[in-house]
């Protein structure tokens, strides 16, 4: 090797892992499923499987992937992808000594339950996929200030929630100069597909002395550190918020809705620290027919647009508490 090179940075596992768990109700007959895509990165005292093709520092990403499958069939969180994947994160992180940081990355796909007949009866063990949309978690659990003192740096969101409306949209008043093509509306279509990331306060975990029992090791956090974070409902609010503000504002911009969806959930959760939107501006352009002598052009008598692929506009943002 070279004088010239170090490792500077360095993270390896396991991506894609999709793992389908059912939980059968010992109760009664429901059953409850969730999908999930995981993707699992390490980091720790690994250089030497880099710099030195030492493989005695490894965890082989195929074990990583059995972890995966064993929680999923012992852990009492499998249920809840935030908990799941922070109960992930510090088995890893807890059982080996010289793994330092855990990054487990959840993307849980959508199967709700089948309301069967016209009188609505939920369906035991009957589900579809009612939306392409995605829950996403990111977890790291850091352990680099000792394995008894673990914080875990949790976010949550959405990936590629499609939404329309047809009206209830503007957009004036913007730069008008030598580039200027674009007219002012006051009425227009607005559609997007939703990237939403909302950030926790970081949470600490004491994991059990007893590697037997990291099997629960989430529970061991006391009510107070859990926060929001273990709120499974804090998820459907966001959604909920996302799709009601989106809905009800009169927009003025895309610019100005972000901010009223990200102000609101920050405002109704008090753990989340700060909010990301990724909002591309999926252009529907009024079709010209003049030429027929028809008027599709003034915003009242628009009717058939043209839905544009490309290009999008991009309307980003990370709004934070003060
Ligand atoms: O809501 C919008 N924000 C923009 O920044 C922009 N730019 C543009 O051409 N159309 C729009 N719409």
């Amino acid at each position: 090797m070279s004088e010239l090179t170090y490792l500077s940075s360095a993270r390896y596992g396991k991506d894609a892992v999709r793992v389908f768990r059912v939980v059968r109700d010992r109760e009664g007959p429901a059953h409850t499923v969730v999908e999930y895509n995981v993707k699992v990165l390490l980091e720790g005292d690994i250089d030497v499987s880099y710099t030195k093709a030492d493989n005695s520092v490894i965890v082989a990403t195929d074990s990583m992937k059995n972890i995966t499958y064993y929680l999923a069939k012992v852990s009492p969180h499998i249920l809840i992808p935030e908990r799941f994947a922070i109960h992930l994160g510090t088995h890893i992180v807890s059982k080996y000594a010289h793994i330092h940081k855990a990054f487990v990355d959840i993307e849980q796909l959508r199967w709700s339950r089948i309301v069967v007949g016209t009188d609505g009866k939920p369906h035991p063990h009957s589900f579809f996929r009612d939306g392409d949309d995605k829950r996403t978690v990111k977890v790291e659990i850091d352990g680099t200030a000792g394995k008894d003192k673990l914080q875990a740096h949790v976010s949550a969101g959405i990936n590629g929630l499609l939404v329309l409306k047809s009206s209830g949209s503007s957009f004036t008043s913007f730069i008008r100069d030598e580039y200027t093509l674009l007219k002012e509306v006051d009425d227009r279509i607005f559609s997007t597909s939703v990237d939403l990331n909302y950030t926790f306060a970081p949470i600490h975990i004491s994991p059990p002395k007893d590697e037997k029992k990291l099997d629960i090791v989430a529970p061991t956090l006391d009510q107070a550190q859990r926060g929001s974070v273990w709120d499974p409902t804090v998820f459907d609010r966001a959604r909920t918020i996302t799709l009601d503000v989106f809905a009800e504002d009169e927009s003025a911009s895309v610019q100005a809705t972000l901010y009223k969806m990200a102000d609101k959930i920050i405002a109704e959760n008090a753990d989340i620290q700060s909010v990301s939107y990724s909002l591309p501006n999926k252009h529907y352009i009024p079709v010209d027919m003049s030429y027929m002598g028809l008027d599709n052009l003034t915003p009242a008598k628009a009717e058939v647009f043209q839905p544009v692929a490309a290009p999008s506009g991009l309307i980003t943002a990370t709004v934070s508490r003060k």
